[in-house]
């Protein structure tokens, strides 16, 4: 039976929130937003345990206000994060100690709290049975191609979707895929593009629209509704 592994980079500089610090330890009803996220994982029967990834400097804060403060006894370790996502991604999947290459790894930004028990367990069964999914939903808006200020191009919407996370893999093969971007200096903004350069195929699994990723301040304003509208 293969077991599943949750790995969550954290380790990003939230510049484009501009709040002075680490934006994945900004509160959100008293608790920090990386907590929420990790308390997810903790809870849902599918994990079996979890890897986080900080800024070096802040493993020390991480393990006390997070993984201590709230008693999240499935994280193995705190990993150091790299420059970019894709670097600190791949720290943590080297980290990652007794995987195999059958078992499941569930990549999610930390600063998506908003990520639930039936979006794990939906991820873990489409992973399971194709190698590699992730969690996406369909843009609402018109998207246009511009270049120099002019529009290009106007892509079929149907065919376009946003990518979230949690992107699940067979371990072997996002493993493979993060080694060879890394060999080629390729930069990708998620992990299923690493496979898709590949032409290894990935499935979607449908999210949802309140799965977002707390990037920019007001992003803070929607996360307090929607964690208001869950209570
Ligand atoms: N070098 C990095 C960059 C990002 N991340 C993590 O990847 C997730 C998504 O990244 P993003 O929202 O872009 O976070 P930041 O890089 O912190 O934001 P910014 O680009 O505004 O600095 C976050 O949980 C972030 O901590 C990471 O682990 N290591
Ligand atoms: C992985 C991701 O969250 C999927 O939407 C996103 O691509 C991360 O991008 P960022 O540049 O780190 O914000």
């Amino acid at each position: 039976m293969a077991r599943v592994f949750a790995l969550i980079p954290a380790a990003g500089m939230g510049k484009r929130m501009g709040a002075g610090y680490n934006k994945q330890y900004l509160a959100l009803d008293g608790m920090p937003i990386v907590a929420h996220t990790v308390r997810v994982f903790q809870e849902a029967a599918c994990i079996d345990a979890i890897y986080l990834v900080s800024p070096e400097q802040e493993i020390p804060f991480c393990r006390s206000e997070v993984v201590e403060r709230y008693g999240f006894t499935k994280v193995r370790a705190i990993v150091p994060g790299g420059a970019e996502r894709q670097h600190s991604v791949h720290n943590g999947l080297r980290a990652i100690e007794g995987i195999a290459p059958d078992d499941l790894v569930l990549i999610h930004d930390g600063v998506r709290p908003f990520v639930t028990a039936a979006m794990l367990e939906a991820s873990v069964a489409a992973a399971q049975a194709s190698g590699a999914a992730i969690v996406a939903v369909p843009v609402k808006d018109t998207v246009k191609v511009v270049r120099d200020g002019v529009i290009a191009e106007t892509p079929a919407r149907e065919q376009l979707w946003l990518a979230q996370t949690p992107q699940a893999f067979r371990y072997g093969l996002i493993r493979a895929a993060h080694d060879e971007a890394a060999a080629d200096g390729f930069l990708g903004t998620d992990d299923a593009s690493l496979m898709e350069r590949q032409g290894k195929p990935v499935q979607v699994v449908r999210g949802d629209y309140t799965n977002i990723k707390i990037t920019t301040p007001e992003d803070m304003i929607l996360a307090e509704a929607f964690l208001k509208e869950k209570k």
